[in-house]
């Protein structure tokens, strides 16, 4: 049996000491890695950025991804979420281990089960509010108008349900952010990733954002993994990674 059809509970998981036992409730896992190496070659030139990356996130966890600037935290990111493929090291999400699989399975994957929410928003700034969440729907094969209701339900979610009509341009940073969340939320995915969330918002719009994600872990049962350098957010974490040179240097406690 291939480890991609393999039952969850018999995922090869991370053998790190800094890891809880293996054996023990290993069909817990919603993301975990294991010998996560990434090379990028430009030239004659190679950069280790990623140097042997283990890690386990249990389902409904926030997880904080932090580290010094350049220690590979939005490399590894985008390998968990199968956007980069790694130079070597497996990535297991809900089960399936992702690199094994074909870039159109990938990119089904990701529809179906991860949402995205990037710093710089990522926003259509052709359309409106409404239309950028119901774009997202669309892409999941909702259409019409189960696809504007549901949008609407998402932007109200995020508190901005008086700003459906509004162009991306007139609405203020931590407004454009709710809106990028509620188009992450589009389809219900199991895992939302997120990229320095909070880093262009002032304080306030910031723990709303946040709170959200928040809610969305614990009421929801997100499973959600957070790159940033928010000192703000880590109150908000149920556990924290810390990345230095491409090696995780302090994982969290697991008690
Ligand atoms: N496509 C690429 N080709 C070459 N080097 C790259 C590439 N992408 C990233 N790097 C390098 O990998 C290292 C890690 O980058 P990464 O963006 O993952 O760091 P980071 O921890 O997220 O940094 P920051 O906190 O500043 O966003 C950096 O030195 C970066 O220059």
């Amino acid at each position: 049996m291939t480890t991609a059809s393999m039952p969850y509970s018999q995922v090869p998981l991370p053998e790190s000491s800094h890891l809880p036992d293996p054996g023990q409730a290993a069909s817990q896992w919603a993301i975990a890695a294991k010998g996560i190496e990434m090379v990028f070659r430009s030239g004659l030139e190679q950069f280790r950025v990623l140097k042997g990356v283990d890690l386990a996130v249990e389902p409904g966890e926030i997880r904080l991804l932090m580290g010094p600037s350049g220690s590979g935290k939005t490399t590894l990111l985008s390998i968990l979420a199968g956007i980069l493929t790694p130079t070597a090291g497996q990535v297991y999400l809900l089960g399936d281990e992702i690199t094994s699989l074909s870039r159109r399975e990938l990119t089904r994957f990701r529809r179906d089960h991860i949402g995205f929410i990037f710093q710089g928003f990522n926003l259509f700034p052709a359309l409106t509010a409404l239309e950028n969440v119901e774009l997202s729907l669309e892409i999941q094969g909702i259409r019409g108008r189960a696809a504007k209701q549901q949008a609407m339900k998402l932007l109200h979610q995020v508190g901005l349900a008086d700003r459906s009509d509004r162009l991306p341009q007139d609405l203020s940073g931590g407004q454009k952010q709710r809106v990028a969340v509620a188009r992450a939320l589009a389809g219900n995915p199991q895992i939302i990733m997120a990229d320095e969330p909070t880093a262009a918002l002032d304080s306030q719009t910031g723990q709303a954002v946040i709170e959200l994600l928040h809610h969305l872990a614990k009421e929801e049962g997100c499973t959600v993994l957070i790159v940033t350098h928010d000192p703000r957010i880590t109150s908000y974490a149920d556990r924290i990674t810390y990345l230095e040179d491409g090696q995780i240097s302090h994982h969290p406690s697991w008690e």
